[in-house]
């Protein structure tokens, strides 16, 4: 089978072609065992009409993948590209061999909850949790907080020094090195937080992740830049 390996800022994708089981999914993401990564993207051309899902290394489907997307737009050599996926059809432009913008399909949902800290809950296709923290997320103590909501919801921490930083823990996955589409949940509840009415700019958002920087605008819809790298490619023997 063929696939492509690719990552945004350290989140991590395969890429494939056709359908496999949901085994062969867990299996190709097993780190040890297979290729490993943090989600299969599968994108099958349908008559010219790209189907685009994603996976989740415990083989669950997520709805929206940022990194993920912007990672597939980049593997082709088109400037624009539209995706349909769970989460409706995803238009993406090409911008240099590594900067990948995308634009959200979904009008955000964002509701406050009740935490120590501000605290949100993001719908925009997927499900995030967004926390307004003072500095390197406590992840033991924050998966225990919200333990209720590890498999349903990804968790965002995000706070500011002299920069919007932001850490991910996903649904399905784990500690990821960035999410992309939590970067995208971040940014709106920084604007429903007003935070960023003091900092410059409120309808563009760069947050600084673990390796690199994810930028979110806000135009007459939310739009995310970031990088997007094509790492290898080959034949995976599926058994
Ligand atoms: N890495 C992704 C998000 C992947 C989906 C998530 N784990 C979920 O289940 O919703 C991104 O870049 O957005």
């Amino acid at each position: 089978m063929k696939f492509v390996k690719a990552h945004g800022l350290g989140n991590d994708f395969i890429m494939i072609f056709q359908d496999i089981s949901k085994e062969d999914m867990i299996l190709l993401s097993d780190r040890k065992l297979g290729i490993g990564c943090d989600q299969v993207i599968q994108n099958i051309n349908n008559n010219g009409q790209y189907n685009v899902r994603f996976w989740n290394q415990d083989g669950s489907e997520a709805n929206l993948c940022g990194n993920g997307i912007r990672c597939l737009a980049q593997y082709y050599d088109r400037v624009i590209n539209k995706f349909h996926t769970n989460s409706g059809i995803i238009h993406t432009v090409k911008l240099n061999n590594e900067q990948v913008a995308f634009s959200l399909p979904v009008i955000p949902v964002i509701k406050q909850m009740s935490y120590k800290l501000p605290t949100y809950d993001v719908h925009i296709g997927n499900e995030h949790i967004v926390i307004f923290i003072n500095n390197e997320p406590d992840w033991d103590q924050i998966t225990h907080d919200f333990q209720d909501y590890l498999s349903i919801k990804n968790i965002m921490c995000i706070w500011h020094d002299k920069q919007w930083n932001i850490r991910s823990w996903e649904r399905g996955v784990g500690r990821t090195l960035a999410c992309g589409s939590g970067t995208i949940a971040a940014a709106c509840a920084v604007w429903e937080n007003n935070k960023s009415l003091t900092l410059g700019n409120k309808d563009n958002i760069t947050f600084h992740t673990e390796i690199g920087e994810l930028s979110v605008i806000k135009k007459k819809q939310i739009w995310q830049i970031g990088p997007a790298n094509i790492v290898a490619n080959g034949n995976f023997k599926l058994i």
